[in-house]
């Protein structure tokens, strides 16, 4: 097992060539935020936006709306129950999907069509009610997907690989993730007070910063929208997602230093000043 280290924000974050434009930096379509959790998706969108991917798009309840713009107007919005969300999954490099989802009828039909139109060129990470949804039914793990990325915490991961929290040794997790994904190219980032990251590979890789004051709802949604941002600029390497991980708990370091809670909203509002820090 492997430690994450300060060098992979160097090797992964990138100075941006004057000749470029928002094309070049991935669009990211984040699906999540039911009426009750609209906090979860816009949390998710604004770290996907202040992580640097190019076009961001937010499929949601349409009670959403006027929070989603009022926060951040650069985030376009579907809703969810728009027939034209098909058609826009397809243009998309990264599809984040999951937080705030809830777990209805409608939740599975969304989940549905992902897998059924989601391709080899593209990215789709999981998180929250999405992972709840594909430990109910494994028929909605797409197989025609470039690179899937889940991100449960402990709870989740208990749930979709049937391995107890106090269970859930590395060899354990290794045999669930590829038993869950057989065929898929598949991470797994297991959250916890230090996340460890998984491949199909065997490598595992375990993120040794981070503090008790991100304990804080909104702080895994706020990673899924980092990862997609990253992995949307950056390509959907395992470094992509491990610079993902790292920054977000090094923010969350650098806040906790003279706070005793870590804000999710405030590890996204530093993100444009660190990734600067170290691209090269
Ligand atoms: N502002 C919002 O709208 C928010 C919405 N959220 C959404 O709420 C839904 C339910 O997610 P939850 O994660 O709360 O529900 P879960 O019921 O899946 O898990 C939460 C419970 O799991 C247990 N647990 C054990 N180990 C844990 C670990 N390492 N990390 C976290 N919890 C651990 C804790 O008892 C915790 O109360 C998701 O769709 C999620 O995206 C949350 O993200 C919180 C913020
Ligand atoms: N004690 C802790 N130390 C370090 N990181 C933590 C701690 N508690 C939570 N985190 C981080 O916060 C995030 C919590 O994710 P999650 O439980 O999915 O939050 P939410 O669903 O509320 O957004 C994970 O990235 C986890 O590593
Ligand atoms: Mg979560």
């Amino acid at each position: 097992m492997a430690e994450i280290t300060e060098d992979i924000l160097t090797k992964v974050i990138k100075k941006r060539p004057s000749n470029s434009h928002k094309g070049n930096y991935g669009r990211v379509l984040l699906i999540g935020g039911s009426e009750n959790y609209g906090g979860a998706i816009i949390m998710a969108a604004e770290a996907a936006l202040n992580s640097g991917a190019g076009l961001i798009s937010v499929a949601t309840h349409a009670v959403n709306l006027d929070a989603l713009h009022a926060r951040n107007p650069e985030v376009m919005f579907i809703d969810w129950r728009d027939r034209n969300l098909v058609n826009l999954m397809k243009k998309m490099d990264v599809i984040v999907c999951g937080p705030g989802l809830g777990s209805g009828t409608f939740a599975l039909q969304l989940m549905s069509t992902i897998c059924q139109n989601i391709s080899q060129n593209q990215i789709l990470i999981l998180d929250a009610s999405a992972l709840d949804m594909i430990s109910q039914d494994a028929k909605l793990i797409p197989t025609q997907v470039g690179l899937v990325v889940i991100t449960p915490h402990q709870m989740e991961w208990q749930r979709l690989s049937q391995i107890r929290i106090s269970y859930q040794t590395d060899s354990a997790n290794l045999d669930a993730l590829k038993k869950i994904f057989p065929t898929q190219n598949a991470i797994l980032v297991l959250k916890s007070n230090h996340t460890h990251v998984y491949t199909k590979s065997n490598q595992i890789f375990v993120n040794p910063i981070g503090n008790p004051g991100m304990a804080t709802g909104g702080m895994g949604d706020t990673l899924a929208g980092i990862i997609g941002g990253f992995t949307a600029q950056f390509g959907d390497s395992l470094d992509s997602v491990l610079a993902a991980v790292f920054i977000h708990s090094l923010a969350g370091d650098k806040i906790a230093e003279n706070n005793y809670v870590v804000r999710p909203t405030e590890i996204s509002a530093m993100l444009p000043q660190l990734m600067s820090q170290y691209a090269n």
